[in-house]
């Protein structure tokens, strides 16, 4: 059977990530439903966080929360949930107290036995389809629904450290002692990412962001070895899947935080319609490594929402000169180059959005 959503009222979204010339840039901001809110902190004194992730009307409350609150000036929602449910849905106890832990990681390549052999992301991941159908109808078509999970080289290095890392000393031990298991494992990851990826865009969600939080600790030549060739994977997968069940295409966005050196071979060779920038590099140059085919979202340092109205204005202005080049805006979709903090005075980012809508239309 399939669901009947809403008609789409603002799509500039979906045109930017198709390559298109818009009146302005689209903006959305990374974890903009968390914890920075006081309508997020006040649901979180009542409800645990994977407590909230597998309640569908909770996720959709929360997702709907910044879409209400900046209605009109923001133009995605996205999806509720955490990029660790596909470690629990493939067998991992995952808590959050207050960053992820993982009581019983992966410490050698005999630990892989504890995964599930068959992870079936609709028995396993149903809360995550249901939270997303329900929400596409809540949001009854005011902005695109973006699904997303996270990269395998990402949940990889969660799944062995245990938790954040600042050295990742244990998932490239794995790296470089077990190569041959390691690609093994991010594999068996990125077909779990497939799946629960064409469930989303089935639920409804209408573009599908990766998120490789940790690209960037890779060098480049191990970028290219272990985490590439499972992006690869999961975009090519995922067309073919849809196009098996006649399910119409949807963007793909990749998020590889850190990987600035990579550009070029990404907009090259990884098959996504979006690749998404940090601050550590200027949107021009980011322009001139990846070329036209392929669009750019970012890139604001996220702490320059610490600064002050002043210096929010000055930033977004710079960001969105170095974007457009003084034409109308193309392929690119703003936001900034990481998650919000907690710290952040929504007022702030209410004025972020602002200054995205005034300095990047076209005049
Ligand atoms: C690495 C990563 C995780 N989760 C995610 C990533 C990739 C993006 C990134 O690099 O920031 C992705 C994520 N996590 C969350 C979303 C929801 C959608 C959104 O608003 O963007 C998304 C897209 C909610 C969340 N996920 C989490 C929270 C806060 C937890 C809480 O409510 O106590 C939220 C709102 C918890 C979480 N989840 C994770 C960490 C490290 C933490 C704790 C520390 C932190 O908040 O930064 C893993």
């Amino acid at each position: 059977m399939t669901v009947t959503f809403p008609p789409l009222k603002n799509d500039l979204l979906l045109r930017a990530a198709r390559g298109e010339e818009t009146e302005r840039a689209p903006v959305w901001v990374m974890r903009q439903a968390g914890r920075y809110l006081p309508e997020f902190r006040e649901v979180r004194t009542k409800h645990e966080f994977f407590e909230i992730c597998r309640n569908p009307p909770l996720a959709c409350e929360i997702t709907l929360q910044p879409i209400r609150r900046f209605s009109g000036l923001i133009d995605a929602a996205i999806i509720f949930s955490d990029i660790l449910v596909i470690p629990q849905a493939m067998g991992m106890e995952v808590q959050m107290n207050p960053g992820p832990h993982f009581p019983d990681p992966l410490n050698t390549p005999s630990d892989i036995a504890k995964l599930k052999e068959v992870v079936d992301v609709n028995q396993e991941l149903q809360y995550v389809f249901d939270a997303l159908t329900l929400t596409r109808q809540e949001l009854k078509g005011e902005v695109p629904l973006i699904g997303f999970c996270g990269a395998p080289w990402t949940l990889f290095s969660y799944m062995i450290e245990g938790g954040g890392t600042k050295t990742f000393t244990k998932s490239k031990t794995w790296l470089f002692k077990y190569p041959e298991e390691s690609k093994a494992l991010l594999m068996r990851i990125a077909d779990v990412c497939v799946n629960f990826l064409v469930g989303q865009v089935k639920a409804g969600a209408q573009l599908l962001q990766i998120f490789d939080s940790w690209a960037g600790e890779l060098s480049p030549h191990d970028f290219a070895s272990f985490s590439l060739p499972s992006l690869k994977h999961i975009s090519t997968a995922v067309r073919s899947k849809l196009a098996a069940e006649n399910i119409p295409q949807v963007p793909m966005t990749l998020f590889a935080k850190g990987a600035d050196q990579s550009l070029s071979s990404m907009a090259q060779t990884s098959g996504y319609d979006v690749l998404g920038i940090d601050w550590c590099i200027e949107p021009v140059d980011a322009r001139r490594e990846v070329g036209h085919t392929i669009a750019l979202q970012g890139n604001l340092d996220p702490n320059v929402l610490y600064g002050g109205k002043e210096a929010i204005e000055r930033e977004v202005k710079r960001m969105c000169e170095s974007f457009r080049g003084g034409k109308p805006p193309k392929g690119w979709i703003a936001n900034l180059g990481h998650g919000i903090t907690p710290g952040v005075d929504p007022e702030d980012l209410r004025w972020f959005f602002q200054c995205v809508h005034k300095y990047s239309a076209s005049k």
